[in-house]
């Protein structure tokens, strides 16, 4: 069979639905339990092979509709794809260059882990174009070496991540969440939220799952998994952005069942009761002037696929 000719993989989003964060590592990061949820917001990351380049080689061009996050994506080597494009070359026989094409739906530096997606995304994408057969364990250790929440995307659906968040077990899930989504201008550095944690919370203890929100799930209870959602980045978050104080108040207001920002934010996440409740909600929610736009979303989906 042919090798082909370019190969293209969509990408959920996450958002944080225990967010756990224990003290300061020795290597600089955070012990973490961190329950992670994929919803139905994707990036779509396409390869095709660019034979003027170096294997492992990446250049990239990035779309989507909205301006002001594309533009905020890098297009150097720095790019998380570009990254991830480079460390599989040196795992598989027959890496080429490649044109990497993000078309971007997830919110930039917004805590819904969009970096790492196309990541995860590049790393199938790349494995399928070069036939490497990779095994799922491999890609998995790959990408977890390029970020804490890079191995999350490649399995998708719901999983709690302890360690630094790449050491994942999946969660059972009953039935389908439905996600309001709030954007706000501008994003929120990771490191710069952590940083602000160790410094608002210097005893921080142990990192924690909590049996109600596992129950929650199981059961597929949106009531009671509303009300077991928690983020321990989100008093930092907050403490560097403090008018998302009021978008989480507008979204509790509307009738939200949980409201939180999506890990080190500025994206905030509320919970509905069904689809048609998250489109009111949205709708209440920018009505309220608190945010830049909405976006509607269902989780768990899968992760990432080639399509
Ligand atoms: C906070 C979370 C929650 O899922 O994601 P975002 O909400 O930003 O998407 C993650 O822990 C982010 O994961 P990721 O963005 O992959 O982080 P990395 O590249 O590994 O690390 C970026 C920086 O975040 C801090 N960091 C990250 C993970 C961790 N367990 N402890 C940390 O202290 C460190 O300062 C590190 O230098
Ligand atoms: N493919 C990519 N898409 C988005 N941002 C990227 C990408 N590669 C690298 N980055 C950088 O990572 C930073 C964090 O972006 P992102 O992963 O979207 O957010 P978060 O870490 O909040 O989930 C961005 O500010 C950007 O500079």
């Amino acid at each position: 069979m042919n090798a082909p000719t370019s190969v293209t993989v969509r990408v959920p989003a996450k958002v944080n639905l225990r967010l756990a964060v224990g003290p300061v590592r020795g290597d600089g990061y955070h012990g973490l339990v961190n329950v992670f949820h994929a919803v139905s917001l994707y990036d779509e990351v396409t390869v095709s092979p660019r034979s003027d380049l170096a294997p492992g080689q990446a250049v990239l061009s990035v779309d989507g509709e909205r301006p002001d996050h594309v533009a905020r994506v890098p297009l150097d080597d720095s790019n998380l794809a570009a990254r991830a494009a480079a460390l599989l070359a040196r795992h598989v026989p027959h890496a080429t260059g490649v044109h990497i094409h993000v078309h971007k739906a997830i919110p930039v530096a917004g805590g819904m882990a969009g970096g790492s997606a196309d990541a995860a995304a590049a790393l199938v994408a790349c494995d399928a174009l070069w036939e490497g057969d990779t095994p799922r364990e491999r890609l998995l250790e790959l990408a977890a070496e390029l970020g804490s929440d890079v191995a999350f995307p490649l399995i998708g659906c719901t999983a709690v991540g302890t360690g630094r968040g790449e050491q994942l077990s999946p969660l059972p899930v009953q039935g389908t969440f439905h996600w309001v989504f709030a954007l706000v201008d501008g994003g929120l550095s990771t490191t710069k939220v952590f940083a602000e944690y160790d410094r608002l919370r210097p005893d921080a203890p142990e990192p924690t799952l909590d049996d109600a929100l596992v129950a929650a799930l199981a059961a597929g209870d949106a009531r009671r998994l509303g009300a077991a959602l928690t983020n321990d980045l989100q008093p930092a978050a907050l403490a560097l952005r403090p008018e998302l104080g009021d978008l989480l108040e507008a979204g509790r207001a509307a009738g939200a069942l949980g409201a939180l920002v999506s890990g080190s934010g500025p994206t905030c996440a509320f919970l509905a009761e069904s689809a048609d409740h998250a489109r009111e909600l949205a709708a209440a929610l920018r009505a309220s002037g608190t945010c830049a736009d909405t976006v509607t979303a269902h989780g768990p989906v899968p992760g990432a696929t080639v399509v």
